[in-house]
């Protein structure tokens, strides 16, 4: 079980469960015959998934460690003190392509290349060392380490780090001015982000829709939440029963506006930005075709080739879900990490805007955060889900929902939704959430 901090926490308590946790990693990973992580710019960038459990559970033991060693004033020190400025310098002045990965650089040579005086350049890439970032070696020397290469290779990383920057900090910086302006808003013209962009931008969507550049950027940034651990699109490729819809074990799967063989199952992927989800639940399953949506500016950034494969099962489709459902009759509409962006009357409006077009026993599936109980998961996990509770504040006067603001949203769109409950595939942070919808409410019981 993960461990949680609690008043009779302790230091030898805390440390034991560390030792031992790490030598029953240490021990997986010489048995799977796979390097430790390092700094080395050779370092493994992801975890097997046998220590995931294990990893988790020291990474809140050492959280907590952290928080009882700095105590109180230096905890609220390091939350609120100011490391942004220099990964955004890192970031704003491409420093980790500054020089090749497994090369060397001088501040003198990395300055050239970036425009900026060397004084400067040392005292930015120093502090980006004590992060990780860069190691210096001998002194004067800089070299990459694994995250100054992911930094120089990983163009969503660093497209992760701009939407972080140019949209989500400066919106949470005015999230305060936007509560006392507005406290019992639920409108996402009036957020923390309203106020940081100009009065064109009143929501974020808007701000994309008219700024394709952004538009691709963020859609970029999003692809991360489909691949770092915890969020991996393998828990939604396995936490869901696909198979029940592929080769007709779904029933029908005709589709009104789409060219749909009778034999695969259709899923449409409602907000599903440029389909990276689809693609790759499509690699997995042959049996099924995919038909991905999103605004038009989005669906612009989506991969144009059509290479054989999973791809020629996945279409694009232009569509806004605030307008009914053009794809009738598909077996499963996904919904992954779209809700949790508007406040309920726009959830309830989404979700009615599927009732034209859903057959009966036809299912919505969600894929998103379920909020736990406080303490009811380990700290890190809570963490994270509780940030993005915070995030979706700020950006969209939104929120991240537990079961019941779940099952509540469906009684409210329609009642002929049929509840399927909330289910957590291990490791996941994200919850796979399920409603089937009958014509009539008898019927359901059929399912
Ligand atoms: C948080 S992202 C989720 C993307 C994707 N489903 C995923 O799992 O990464 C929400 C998506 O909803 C799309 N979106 C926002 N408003 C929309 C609208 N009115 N119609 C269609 N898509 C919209 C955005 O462009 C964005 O791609």
């Amino acid at each position: 079980m993960p461990s949680r901090p609690t008043s009779d926490a302790n230091f030898a308590d805390l440390g034991r469960s560390i030792a031992s946790d790490l030598d029953r990693i240490t021990q997986i990973y010489t048995d799977l015959q796979r390097p430790l992580p390092s700094y080395e710019i050779d370092s493994p960038l992801d975890f097997p998934v046998e220590v995931q459990q294990l990893r988790q559970q020291v990474l809140d033991a050492t959280l907590q460690l952290q928080q009882l060693l700095l105590g109180p004033k230096e905890s609220l020190f390091l939350w609120a003190r100011n490391n942004l400025g220099t990964i955004r310098a890192v970031s704003e002045f491409d420093l980790a392509r500054s020089f090749p990965v497994g090369e060397t650089a001088t501040f003198a040579e990395i300055a050239t290349t970036c425009g900026l005086p060397e004084q400067k350049v040392r005292r930015i890439i120093r502090h980006a060392a004590t992060e990780g970032i860069f190691r210096e070696e001998p002194q004067g020397v800089v070299r990459h380490t694994a995250a100054s290469r992911m930094l120089a290779e990983d163009q969503v990383m660093r497209d992760y780090i701009d939407v972080h920057y140019t949209e989500m900090l400066p919106a949470m910086k005015e999230t305060p001015t936007a509560l006392r302006r507005w406290p019992n808003a639920t409108d996402p013209a009036q957020t923390g982000f309203s106020l940081s962009q100009p009065p064109a931008h009143p929501t974020f969507f808007q701000y994309l829709t008219s700024q394709p550049d952004r538009a691709r950027v963020f859609a970029s940034a999003m692809s991360t939440y489909s691949t770092g651990p915890e969020n991996d699109v393998s828990h939604l490729r396995d936490g869901y029963d696909w198979s029940s819809i592929c080769d007709g074990g779904g029933g029908s799967s005709s589709s009104s506006s789409s060219s749909s063989s009778s034999s695969e199952g259709v899923v449409v992927d409602v907000g599903g930005s440029t389909g990276y989800v689809s693609l790759a639940l499509a690699q997995a399953f042959p049996g099924l075709r995919f038909v991905v949506q999103d605004t038009a500016p989005t669906i612009a950034q989506a991969p144009v080739a059509t290479p054989p494969g999973e791809h020629s099962r996945v279409q694009f489709m232009a569509h806004d879900f605030f307008t009914d459902q053009p794809v009738h009759g598909a077996d499963v509409y996904l919904l992954r990490m779209v809700l949790h962006d508007f406040g309920d009357a726009d959830c309830v409006r989404i979700l009615r805007g599927l009732v034209p077009a859903l057959r009966d026993g036809g299912r919505v599936v969600l894929n998103e955060f379920c909020l736990p109980e406080p303490g009811s998961v380990g700290l890190l996990e809570e963490k994270q889900i509780r940030t993005m509770d915070m995030n979706m504040l700020s950006l969209f006067n939104s929120r991240e929902r537990d079961a019941a603001d779940w099952q509540a949203l469906f009684a409210q769109a329609d009642p002929r939704f049929r509840w399927g409950g909330v289910t957590k595939p291990a490791g996941s942070n994200l919850s796979v959430i399920q409603a089937s919808w009958w014509h009539h409410s008898s019927s359901a019981t059929a399912e």
